[in-house]
This record gives C-alpha cells, structure tokens and sequence, in this order.
C-alpha cells in the first residue's frame, strides 16, 4: 500500500469510528429511556468471564501465549508513537487546514490566479520553494487530465501530491541510527546553540540507558560553562556518566579522554555534544576536524553518525543553517527539535526535498521520553491525516 492510501485509510478509518461513537451514543441514550427491569446480558456477561477465566487458568502458557502478548505490546508501542506525532503535528496541520480553508474560501473556480495561491499557500507553510512550485505544476496537469473541479476534490490531490513526493524522496533514505551491534557507537552532535543539542544528547542517553547500553556523554562544548553544566545535570538525569573538561580548556582534548575512557569501560555508547558557532565558519571547521581525527585514531570506523540538531519552529532559518553545515562538515543526518512547539512542521518536506539529508530523530516535547526515531510514515500520517475531504 502507498503511503497517500495508508492516510486514505486512516481517514476512513477515523470516519468510521466517529460514526460508532455517534451510533453507541444514540443506542445508550434509547436504553436509558427504556431502562429495562433486570439486565440479563450482565448477568450473561459475568457468567462468561467466570467461564473464561476457569478455562484460562487450567491452560498451560505456552510460547504462543507469550508471542501474542509480545505482538499486542508492539502494536500498543505503534500506536502510542504514532499519538506523539499526531499531537506534536497539531500546530502545523491547524495551520495548514487553515491556510486550505481560506485558499478554498477565496476560490469558486480552478484557474491561474488560483494556482499561484496554491504556491503562495505552500510557500508559507515551509514546505520549500521548489517543492512548492513542482506541487503545483503537477496540480495544474492533475487537474486538467481529471477535469476536478470540485474544492475537496483539488484538495485530496494536493495532499496527494505532497505524500507522492514525500515518498519518493525517501526511498533511498536511512532514517536508522548507524548503531554498531558489536562495539562502541560514536556520535557526533553539532548545531547553533539553543537548538536543542543538549536535550536531545540527554533524551537519546536515557533511550539506551534504558535499553541496557553502557552510555557515557562528552561535553565537548567547552567555550560556556553553562553548557557544560547543563550536560552535566542531563548525565544525572539519565543516570550515565559525563566526561568533562574545564571551561576554555581544549574540546578534542575531552574527546580524547571520552574515546579513552570508553574502550576502557566498554562502552557501547559515545554521545559528544559540540559548540555550534556558525559567525565563524572556519574556525568551527577546523575545531570539528580535530574532534573528527581525534576520535578517528582511537576507532577508524568511528564518527558514525555527525548528527545536525535544528530548530523547527525557526523555519527557513534551520533550513539556511543545515545548509551551511553541510558545507562546513560531513553531516550525516539531522535531528529535528521542537516539533511539537511549531506550525513549520513542514520544514521535514523542504530538508529532505532540497538538501537530502535524512532525518534520523524528531523531538516531539521538552520531557525525558519526548525524544522519536524518524519515521517517515508516522510523521506523513500525523501532518496531513486530518485535511483530506470527503469528496
Ligand atoms: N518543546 C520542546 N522543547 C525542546 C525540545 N528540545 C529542546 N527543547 C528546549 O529547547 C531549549 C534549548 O535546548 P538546549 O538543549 O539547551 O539547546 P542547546 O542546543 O544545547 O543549546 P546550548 O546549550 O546553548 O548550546 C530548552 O529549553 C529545551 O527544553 C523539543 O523537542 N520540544
């Protein structure tokens, strides 16, 4: 199933449900009214569970037992992440919704003016220049072979389009994190301060931590003392140690001690926080490259992810900054923070379409577990689920 009709699906999905509750709802208040003397099905119902349970106690649990329980906790465990999306893209599918809703308040008729809207409409929604004039060119070819005229009809293809798009662009996308199953895992965050590297290094530690990894922090961000700190009181949050130099002092010279120490203890995990000052393009290369070579003498193999942390809610500027990181470092993939605080949520469109660059991880929230694996599906459902229309 393509990933316009797994929306599809849902939509329908939900449809269906609404009219459920709507129906139970009218069916309990029509047995309120006739409230009956006795209730028999009760009465059945606790029979049958006694029944059950009897039955259910002289079965052996078997490894059958154990599978369906294992699947329901991966399902429940879905549905739960696919929730988190759902209610960090509440701000950008309002938006969005909105923005539509004015398009189509404005528009009786599918012509030119109208599809210089749509752009405009895109534009504004963040999802990228490019993105935006490539959607509605194909809108315009859409619309001519379907002849749809009909608003909910333009619509849905719009979404369509943006979905089309979204899933060709990741095809060749690796949205896992480069985890190496037998050794240490080294990986390397930069970004502008204030982006969120801190908070997402201490979230992902507690992530492993709970998975039963040996994790250890480096504060290679040496220029503020409040950084350090402040990894410091994450380390403490998420219970795993920090490696730490002292304010001014050398940041490969922490690295250095970091790799060290964590071949020596057996580490599985290396997460190194980096400053971020862009005002000074080649300075901020040349430090990353001695962190780079640094950690490349003790393990070869190793940075293996140098993740971009951005900040969501600034839009277009996260796009800018991702790309002047992409040119100052080999940047591997993007950590994308404070969706859930944003109506530029479409932003994920723009860097993937325009820069390709995976995203590999999604802070949906300022709490410890706020912190999400990228997933492409989860996200597309969550921002465009509720704009389609009953056509
Ligand atoms: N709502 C929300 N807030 C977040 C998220 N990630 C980080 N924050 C908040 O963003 C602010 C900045 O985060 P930091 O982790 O300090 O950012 P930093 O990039 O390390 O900044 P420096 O320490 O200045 O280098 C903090 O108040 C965080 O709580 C997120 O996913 N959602």
């Amino acid at each position: 199933m393509g990933l316009f009709d797994k929306i599809k699906h849902a939509f329908v999905k939900d449809k269906e449900e609404e009219k459920q509750t709507e129906e139970t709802n009218q069916e309990s208040v029509e047995e309120k009214i006739s409230e009956p003397a006795e209730n028999p099905s009760e009465e059945t119902t606790e029979q049958d569970r006694k029944v059950e349970e009897h039955v259910t106690e002289d079965l052996p649990v078997d490894e059958s037992d154990e599978r369906i329980e294992e699947t329901e906790e991966i399902e429940e465990e879905t549905a739960e992440t696919q929730k988190k999306y759902e209610k960090g893209l509440e701000k950008t599918r309002k938006t969005f919704k909105d923005r539509m809703n004015e398009l189509f308040a404005n528009f009786r008729t599918v012509d030119e003016d109208f599809f210089e809207e749509v752009e405009d409409t895109l534009i504004g929604a963040d999802v990228g220049f490019d993105t935006s004039m490539r959607i509605a060119d194909e809108l315009r070819q859409e619309v001519k072979i379907k002849n749809a005229k009909k608003p909910a009809a333009v619509q849905n293809t719009i979404i369509e389009k943006l979905v089309d798009l979204y899933e060709e662009e990741g095809e060749q996308e690796v949205n896992d994190l480069n985890e190496q199953p037998n050794g240490l895992s080294v990986f390397l965050f930069v970004g502008v301060n204030g982006t969120g590297k801190t908070t997402s290094i201490g979230k992902l530690a507690h992530q492993y931590k709970q998975e039963g990894k040996k994790v250890l922090l480096a504060a290679a961000d040496t220029f503020r003392a409040g950084a350090i700190d402040q990894l410091v009181q994450w380390g403490e949050r998420a219970d795993v140690e920090v490696v730490r130099g002292n304010t001014g002092s050398d940041p490969a010279s922490v690295v250095f001690d970091a790799m060290t120490k964590a071949r020596e203890e057996q580490a599985d995990v290396l997460l190194i926080d980096t400053a971020g000052r862009l005002q000074n393009k080649v300075n901020l290369m040349n430090e990353l490259d001695k962190i780079k070579r640094v950690i490349k003498r003790e393990d070869p193999t190793a940075p293996h992810e140098v993740l971009l942390v951005v900040d969501a809610t600034t839009g277009q500027n996260a796009m800018n900054q991702a790309k002047q990181f992409k040119e100052t470092t080999d940047v591997t993939g993007l950590v994308l923070t404070k969706l859930d605080g944003t109506a530029k949520g479409g932003i994920v469109l723009a860097i993937r379409n325009e820069l390709h660059l995976p995203v590999k991880l999604v802070g949906l929230g300022e709490g410890i577990d706020d912190l999400e694996v990228f997933d492409p599906n989860d996200f597309v459902v969550g921002l465009f689920k509720g704009l389609l229309q009953e056509e």
